[in-house]
């Protein structure tokens, strides 16, 4: 493996935070090596499963989500694609590149689109303990209203990541659209919190996703007893977790872009992209 030598006295970034102050990295462009990375991960023959559910209307979204997935996410590593759907037929069979596959997992959604959304952490829970985790080793796991615009591999993957939702990376706690009611589970006091994660893209090892989605499911059921649910559903579960749990490993707001929120300069990569959507529309 050829490469320049790493200069401890040069800082790859000095316009941004890459180091969490519980020492987890903080993925930025112009952060890593790619051929260093890649080249470790090919020893590992890491093996990496993204799961994306697309219920009622959002199959419109599938076919561009894997399209640019195959020009994108982890080029020259094994992929398995597990789609979770209502509607088998809806899923176009696409030609996918060696090592790649697709799988389509019929289930039968919810009325409700908050019950869809937050149900994800109950299924993904389920599926890494019957069948993730025989094959695959991580789990990326995505909404489906997202389109990857640039180079997302294997500098993403570590035992549990988050990504920094691109609408607060410089924001004050305060404006943190965490859950403020003391009696739900996803309740974060105003003076904790380190940053506000989206919940559209979070992943790590199959085993650690099982305890994240656990408890975010937990957590979900606890509040649905009481007849409550978060400000922003399964998100909000998720940035509990991420409090007590901290991330071993963070993705920039590249990771998670919205154009919505412009092009400010030290985003230099828009890597996956928000697919602007019509609400009325998809969610009934
Ligand atoms: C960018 C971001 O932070 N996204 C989060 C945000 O809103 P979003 O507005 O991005 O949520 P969304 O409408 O994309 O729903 C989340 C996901 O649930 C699935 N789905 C939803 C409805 C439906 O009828 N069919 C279906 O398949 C689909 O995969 C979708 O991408 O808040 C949601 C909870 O409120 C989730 O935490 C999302 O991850
Ligand atoms: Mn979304």
């Amino acid at each position: 493996m050829l490469y320049g030598k790493p200069n401890l006295l040069f800082a790859s970034r000095s316009d941004v935070m890459v180091l969490t102050p519980w020492l987890a990295p903080i993925i930025w462009n112009g952060t890593y090596n790619l051929d260093i990375l890649n080249a470790l991960f090919h020893l590992r023959r890491v093996r990496v499963g993204l799961t994306v559910f697309v219920i009622r209307k959002y199959k419109v979204f599938i076919k561009t989500l894997l399209q640019t997935a195959e020009t994108f996410f982890m080029v020259g590593h094994k992929v398995h694609y597990y789609i979770f759907t209502d509607d088998v037929q809806a899923i176009p069979n696409l030609s996918l590149k060696e090592g790649r596959h697709l799988v389509v997992l019929n289930i039968s959604g919810y009325k409700r689109w908050q019950d869809i959304t937050m149900r994800r952490m109950q299924l993904i829970r389920d599926y890494s303990s019957q069948k993730f985790i025989n094959e695959v080793d991580y789990l990326v796991c995505l909404d489906a209203d997202l389109k990857f615009m640039d180079h997302v591999g294997v500098e993403i993957l570590s035992n549990v990541f988050g990504v920094i939702h691109p609408g607060f990376f410089g924001e004050s706690r305060q404006v943190f659209t965490h859950e403020r009611r003391n009696y739900s589970a996803g309740y974060i006091p105003e003076d904790e919190g380190d940053f506000y994660y989206t919940g559209c893209f979070f992943g790590g090892r199959v085993e650690e996703v099982y305890k994240l989605t656990n408890f975010c499911h937990n957590a979900m059921m606890e509040d649905k007893a009481k007849n409550i649910e978060a400000l922003w559903h399964d998100e909000s579960y998720l940035n509990k977790y991420f409090l007590y749990h901290k991330p071993t490993k963070l993705l920039s707001p590249e990771y998670a872009w919205n154009d919505y929120y412009g092009s400010p300069n030290v985003v230099k990569r828009k890597r996956l992209v928000h697919v602007p959507k019509d609400y009325a529309q998809v969610r009934d």
